[in-house]
């Protein structure tokens, strides 16, 4: 039984002010019944940390270099992140791969990165749009499956979210059957590559989850979770996708 994520990416918003967002959800969420994560932006990690210390809320990265130190001016390794608390991190979000032209090799390599600083690594793979309409999204998703993912992925060292590029900060969503067809296929991508360990591996949805959507998405075949953007940096509105996930 795989226990349920519901991930928070905070992208780049939030100040000191908004720490007080996660003193809301740690007593709004006791006893979750599914994992409880928030990835702030970096200069938020180590006090976010510090104040959900003991609770059920874990902290996480949004992006790590492939390099553990070094002359990388701006740039933040999965060894600062765990040093700063956090317990995993997202890798090749597509406003990433947009941004910073981030290919699959580069996100397997921060992938390597994040497990060698003991991090979770939660890797995102989607089609556009574009991709979509021309039936493409199978193949799209599979290609970046292949091409982002090390050898030695396990359930307890990998995450995968599934975020269709058009439905992020939209209000839109794929049909249910959509999300399903594509969770069900990562499955037998996954199992085909790394057998039996994918059987334990949580995929999660992204893109426009709300409280309103969350328990019918995270209740379709092969949805283990939420990875949430807008809707996780209001304590109230997350608590309610925790609620749904649990
Ligand atoms: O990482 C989170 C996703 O990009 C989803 O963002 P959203 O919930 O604001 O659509």
């Amino acid at each position: 039984m795989r226990r349920k994520l519901a991930a928070g990416n905070w992208k780049m918003n939030g100040l000191a002010a908004q720490l007080a967002e996660i003193d809301a959800l740690v007593a709004a969420c006791p006893a979750p019944g599914c994992d409880v994560l928030i990835c702030p932006p970096a200069t938020l990690l180590a006090p976010m940390a510090a104040r959900a210390a003991g609770s059920a809320v874990a902290v996480g990265g949004q992006d790590c270099h492939r390099n553990a130190s070094g002359a990388h001016t701006g740039e933040v390794s999965a060894e600062m992140l765990a040093d700063a608390g956090a317990t995993a991190v997202i890798l090749g979000h597509s406003e990433r791969r947009a941004d910073h032209d981030e290919s699959d090799a580069a996100v397997a390599a921060k992938t390597e990165a994040a497990w060698r600083a003991g991090l979770l690594a939660i890797v995102c793979v989607g089609e556009t749009e574009a991709e979509r309409d021309a039936g493409q999204a199978l193949n799209v998703v599979s290609r970046q499956l292949a091409g982002s993912l090390p050898e030695g992925c396990t359930a307890a060292n990998l995450v995968v979210a599934y975020e269709p590029v058009w439905a992020i900060g939209t209000g839109r969503t794929p049909s249910n059957d959509d999300i399903a067809e594509m969770h069900v296929h990562m499955r037998k991508e996954l199992t085909a590559r790394f057998g039996e360990e994918a059987a334990g591996m949580r995929l999660l949805y992204g893109g426009s989850v709300k409280p309103g959507n969350a328990a019918e998405i995270f209740g379709l075949s092969d949805v283990d979770g939420g990875l949430v953007g807008g809707a996780s940096l209001k304590a109230a509105d997350f608590a309610g996708i925790v609620d749904a996930a649990g």
